[in-house]
């Protein structure tokens, strides 16, 4: 049925028509601005992300925006929108080369999403970068031939085997580098196989961010910092923030950031399809926050299955981890099976006093999460 409206309400919609259509125009020059930004950054070898100028940039907004009584946090959804558009754009251009004489980088595993991603990265600000894919063996020699650098990235199961069984007679001046989601073991594999400079990378994030602009890299150093050292820049260069970590707390954390996480929402989607649950019905009736967590598990599912048992069997010790939840699920359950509401509370409190300010702080970060879910809601 065709939406009911009055002539008055035409008469203002064309007029808000002709205010969008303005915006458009003023998002063009915006964007034809930061293009010029790119231009510059690219020659001056600035990084993409600049966090002091756009927190200037909002707090100046927000407060002309209160003044002319605009909601400061319009201006700045808007704005953050725009930024994560500039550096979309600025990327294109391409990034300045630290390293200009480094050789050509060969990346093992160059046909996977990060493996290429890291190529596409690395080829737009210079460099020469060849791939190395499991079928390329025959002819690795070649390929490893004239290499500043190598780059592994092949599935953690067969990382370390990569490492030792190709990759032990590089030349000594040539950076070896991983980019698998534990690190450990593959920097010990890559510290026993090579002699030259060694170091552990873990992109903390998938391959289908569009720019790199405020993802994390972890950084866990082997030996020979002051060769690898322009690695780092160029990739703070690409917007990323690298955090420096010892190989075992980062693994430590990742037992629960990666393991635990991904497994809890497998056996979420698990028992969703064991129970033969209606999903039309339970979309029908979803908060936007189970829509969000709907979203979380289902994107799962979307996923490679490879990649996620990589990631949940990568370290035996994981299943301890898993084991606790299992506990303290069922310690919870009793809660329950006893109807014990106030015995319910008073965990509740206690946990809530554990995460002290942070809860407050999630509540927040997730409210403009929830906005967003319900504005991507078409009716
Ligand atoms: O001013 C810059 O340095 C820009 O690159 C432009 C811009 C923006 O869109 O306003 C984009 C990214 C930066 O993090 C900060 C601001």
């Amino acid at each position: 049925m065709a939406e009911k409206t009055t002539e008055e309400l035409e008469q203002l919609r064309d007029l808000i028509d002709g205010v969008d259509q303005q915006l458009l125009h003023l998002l063009r020059k915006r964007l034809d601005l930061v293009a010029q930004v790119g231009a510059v950054k690219h020659g001056a070898g600035l990084p993409i992300y600049a966090p002091e100028r756009e927190a200037a940039m909002l707090a100046k907004r927000r407060a002309e925006a209160e003044a002319i009584g605009i909601q400061p946090q319009l201006i700045e959804d808007v704005l953050r929108r725009l930024m994560r558009e500039s550096y979309l754009n600025e990327k294109d251009v391409g990034f300045k080369q630290v390293r200009e004489d480094l050789g050509k980088v060969v990346i093992v595993g160059g046909e996977g999403q990060l493996g290429k991603l890291f190529g596409q990265m690395l080829n737009l600000s210079g460099y020469q970068v060849v791939s190395l894919d499991k079928d390329d063996w025959q002819q690795a020699d070649a390929l490893l031939d004239g290499a500043g650098m190598v780059i592994v990235s092949v599935p953690i199961a067969v990382t370390c085997e990569v490492i030792r069984e190709k990759l032990s007679s590089l030349p000594e001046h040539c950076i070896l580098a991983d980019l698998t989601s534990i690190k450990s073991a593959p920097l010990t594999a890559m510290m026993e196989a090579h002699k030259g400079p060694v170091v552990g990378l873990h992109p903390m994030f998938g391959p289908d961010v569009g720019s790199l602009a405020k993802q994390v890299v972890v950084v866990c150093h082997g030996r020979g910092q002051q060769h690898y050292q322009w690695l780092l820049e160029q990739i703070t260069i690409w917007g990323a923030r690298v955090v420096e970590a010892e190989a075992p707390q980062h693994d430590k954390a990742m037992q629960f950031v990666q393991a635990m996480r991904h497994f809890c929402t497998f056996v979420y989607g698990f028992n969703l399809c064991n129970e033969g649950v209606d999903m039309e019905s339970l979309l029908q009736f979803s908060s936007p926050i189970y829509r969000l967590e709907l979203a979380m598990v289902g994107r799962l599912f979307a996923q490679n299955p490879e990649l996620y048992a990589d990631i949940i069997f990568a370290q035996k010790d994981s299943f301890g981890v898993i084991s606790h939840y299992l506990e303290n699920f069922t310690k919870a359950l009793t809660l329950i099976e006893q109807q014990d509401r106030a015995g319910f509370i008073a965990e509740f409190e206690r946990v809530s006093q554990w995460f002290g300010e942070l809860a407050p702080q999630f509540r927040n970060e997730s409210r403009a999460m929830l906005q967003s879910v319900n504005d991507l809601k078409s009716h």
